[in-house]
């Protein structure tokens, strides 16, 4: 239906960064792994391909391949980085260890070509002109490709790109997709405008008309119901659906006992009360905390508490008569990040809760119309639907809730002075402006007892961690630097409020090694 643009994910740390720097010049884009099947790529009839970066040599002897296909169909071809290096090598160029590595800023001296047309970031006393890059790369191409010319170079790299515009094949050794190169959306914008000459035929009002099409076409007159937890993405996938097919939707909210202060009440209010959408309350926090009773493992918690999740599902899928489908909120890093590569196998970490392994018995089809989104486009569709700016830029909140905040055994006790504490953080930073500038931020319960002097006696109670984070992507995070008078104050607030906790402490731990979630 669009003009698709393919990349070919190497295993890069950006290939993501690509995708959405390509969707944001309004151009549908999907990522594949690079050993996707070749009748795919066929099928798909790109207009143009990326070969990302990727953490291999292309010179050593298993190093990934991009399928031949990719070269032999007519479009125009970007290898970036391992992209370049494995379409150097695959074409008959050179590649080897570099004899100077290059991490971060680099200066590039630019020749001309289609490619770089109108791009620059200045010209130097010689009237030659400059790029400023982000390398990241130990290896590079030492001989070209027959056919090939070279369009960027610097001491260090003699090629840091090249271009064989007849047959439209470019690469770029350095990172356009990062934004510390300077000219780099443009360049990528470039590429898939000027050189596949894709329309700008992706924007949300579009997306809008077409997925309620789809939605209608595939649902008929059935009934759906859909897993509501109040978060970006099940919200957004409601008030879509609920566009396309009114009461036939209904949602299911479940209380699990894990979740925030006042949460239950909001999300009931925000989709019965302004959005009409119809939506079921389920109070089951005695069902979760009983059966979360003497667990402490972390995974053992998880694995309980989405098969809590399946069991309500399917016994409100019985009581909705004839509920045929099942709508989630899955987005396209869901997607990409449980497809994987065949040849590269990533190890589980934490088993994210998700209503994903549904068992047989639920007879249920699944509608998942966010598939194609990412977070940010998720997010701006939420808005073009007309839901509240606080809830389509709420930070996630992970499907086990406070269940992964309380380390160890959940107990009710826990349960609520996590809620107030984590209260209270929130509501300071939404008030210093800082909510907008974390992605995520909480408390967490450490079930640790420490010693304390308050009005003059001795105090022996909990610990509260809190955890800011940012990051673009939430596969990597910095610890967010929130200015010590405001930690000084939510410190104070939350001891003096909370009866049960004594003391504060703030994570300064980066993902990795940490993880965002303390389980
Ligand atoms: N309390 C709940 N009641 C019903 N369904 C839930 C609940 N919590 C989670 N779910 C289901 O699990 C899915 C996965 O949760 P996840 O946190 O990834 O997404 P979200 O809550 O919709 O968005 P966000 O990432 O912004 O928190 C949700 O889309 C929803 O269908
Ligand atoms: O829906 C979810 N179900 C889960 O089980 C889950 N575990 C972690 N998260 C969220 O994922 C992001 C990365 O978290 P971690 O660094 O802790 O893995 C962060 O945004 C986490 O909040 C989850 N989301
Ligand atoms: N970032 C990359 O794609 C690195 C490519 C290759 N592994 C190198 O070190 O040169
Ligand atoms: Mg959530």
């Amino acid at each position: 239906m669009h003009s698709t643009v393919l990349i070919l994910d190497f295993g890069s740390q950006y290939t993501q960064l690509i995708a959405r720097r390509i969707r944001a010049t309004n151009v549908y884009c999907e990522i594949h792994p690079f050993d996707v099947d070749p009748q795919i790529i066929q099928d798909m009839a790109p207009i143009g391909i990326i070969l990302s970066g990727g953490p291999a040599s292309a010179f050593t002897e298993n190093a990934p391949r991009a399928p031949q296909i990719v070269f032999e169909l007519g479009v125009p071809v970007l290898g970036i980085c391992y992209g370049m290096q494995a379409m150097a090598d695959q074409l008959n160029g050179k590649v080897a260890n570099a004899l100077a590595r290059e991490f971060g800023y680099a200066e590039l001296m630019v020749e001309p070509c289609r490619l770089f047309e109108n791009i620059q970031d200045r010209v130097n006393a010689g009237g030659q002109k400059i790029l400023d890059v982000w390398m990241s790369h130990g290896d590079r191409v030492d001989a070209l490709p027959p056919g090939f010319s070279i369009i960027a170079h610097n001491a260090a790299t003699p090629i840091a790109a090249m271009a064989d515009e007849s047959r439209q094949f470019y690469g770029l050794q350095f990172h356009p997709e990062v934004t510390h190169t300077l000219q780099g959306c443009a360049i990528l914008d470039r590429f898939v405008h000027d050189i596949c000459q894709a329309g700008s035929d992706w924007n949300m009002p579009n997306y809008i008309d077409e997925a309620i099409g789809r939605i209608r076409a595939r649902v008929g007159n059935e009934r759906v119901i859909l897993g509501l937890s109040g978060g970006v993405d099940s919200s957004v996938a409601a008030a879509l659906i609920h566009r396309a097919i009114g009461d036939q939707l209904t949602c299911v909210f479940v209380d699990n006992g894990l979740l925030r202060q006042h949460e239950a009440k909001q999300v009931m209010e925000t989709f019965s009360r302004n959005l009409a959408v119809n939506v079921i309350h389920i109070d089951a926090r005695r069902q979760f905390l009983e059966r979360l009773q003497g667990t402490s493992d972390p995974e053992q918690k998880r694995r309980i508490i989405g098969r809590e999740f399946v069991e309500i599902f399917q016994q409100e899928a019985a009581r909705i008569d004839d509920a045929k489908w099942l709508a989630q909120g899955t987005i396209y890093p869901d997607v990409i990040e449980s497809a994987g590569s065949k040849t590269q196998k990533a190890r589980t970490i934490k088993s994210h809760h998700n209503v994903g392994g549904l068992p047989d018995t639920l007879h249920l089809e699944l509608l998942e119309p966010l598939r194609e989104l990412f977070k940010d486009e998720v997010r701006e569709l939420g808005l073009a639907l007309g839901l509240p700016r606080d809830l389509v830029f709420r930070h996630p909140f992970p499907g086990p809730g406070l269940g992964v905040r309380i380390l160890g055994e959940v107990k009710y006790e826990y349960a609520e002075l996590l809620r107030q504490a984590d209260a209270i953080f929130i509501e300071e930073l939404k008030y210093s402006g800082w909510y907008e500038k974390t992605a995520q931020a909480f408390a967490v319960f450490l079930p640790v007892k420490s010693v304390g002097v308050m009005g003059d006696s001795r105090s022996y109670e909990y610990v509260i961690a809190l955890r800011a984070v940012q990051t673009e992507d939430y596969m990597t995070a910095h610890w967010a630097e929130l200015p010590y008078t405001l930690l000084a104050k939510i410190s104070n607030r939350i001891i003096n409020e909370v009866r049960g906790i004594n003391r504060v402490v703030y994570d300064i731990s980066g993902k990795p090694p940490a993880t965002i979630e303390w389980e």
